[in-house]
């Protein structure tokens, strides 16, 4: 079977991408719901949060643009080994952006790290890919986990969740969940979703905007080098969706699509 490519949208600034994550939100729910009666949708942390605020927090524009944040599972695509109130910790991230701003009967239920052990980095991982097998089902029962999409962003360095480029990490074929202990952005300990769950998702998406991104998105699109967010394209393939800004994609020539 012929490879797909990634879906590239490309959009003035945030204010008219914003519209269109929504509606690519709204769509992957609506399949979500129609599979499983609920929507599994795993976040990064970065600038994505805010990103993410600005499209789901916009007034509804019609019957068929809902968000139905109770029938949400969020999980965490990579985290900070941190205290959840910590200023580096993804929860508190997405917390302060988004989840503080939903009315208190609008909450979906969030898979935090379990910070009991917050010394022992290989027990968060454990605990939180145990928080996986008790909503998608036993690990003898289903190979991986198959989220209903995945919100990511790409650093400057090609690097994805905690997935970062040339880090042994990335050969991972077992574990669902991994610790790092060697981030070299900081902090430095996290627990990342491992590639096979990445390529796996129903749904990834990408947002990533900014002149700064310009460099390493023609080395995603345009170069052969491996980078963890070229890995994701290429097992994703047209599942994978990248929301960007013209500055992020500033000459890169790999062909854009428009949104519909
Ligand atoms: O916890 C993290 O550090 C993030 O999950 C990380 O993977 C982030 O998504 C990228 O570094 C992009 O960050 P920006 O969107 O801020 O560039």
């Amino acid at each position: 079977m012929p490879k797909t490519q990634p879906n590239l949208y490309a959009f003035s600034g945030v204010d008219t991408l914003a519209p269109a994550l929504r509606k690519y939100i709204v769509q992957s729910q609506a399949l979500g719901l129609a599979r499983h009666g609920i929507f599994k949708v795993a976040v990064s942390g970065g600038s994505l949060p805010k990103t993410l605020a600005a499209a789901l927090l916009a007034p509804s524009t019609s019957d068929d643009d809902v968000i139905d944040f109770k029938k949400w599972e969020i999980f965490f695509a990579d985290e900070r080994v941190v205290p959840l109130d910590h200023a580096d910790s993804n929860y508190a991230l997405l917390k302060s952006e988004l989840l503080d701003k939903l009315p208190a009967d609008q909450q979906p239920t969030v898979h935090t790290i379990d910070v009991a052990h917050l010394d022992d980095l290989q027990e968060v991982a454990d605990s939180y890919e145990q928080v996986l097998v008790s909503s998608f089902a036993s690990r003898d029962s289903v190979r991986l986990p198959i989220f209903d999409l995945l919100l990511l962003g790409c650093g400057p360095d090609g690097h994805t969740c905690s997935l970062f480029p040339g880090h042994p990490l990335l050969r991972e074929t077992n574990a669902w969940v991994a610790p790092i202990d060697d981030s070299p952005k900081p902090p430095p300990k996290r627990i990342t979703l491992t590639l096979p769950v990445v390529t796996h998702a129903v749904r990834v998406a990408f947002v990533a905007t900014g002149g700064g991104k310009k460099d390493i998105m023609k080395d995603i699109f345009d170069a052969d080098k491996g980078l963890p967010c070229a890995l994701v394209n290429e097992g994703a393939g047209d599942r994978a969706s990248w929301f960007v800004d013209e500055p992020a994609i500033q000459g890169v020539s790999f062909p854009r699509r428009s949104f519909l």
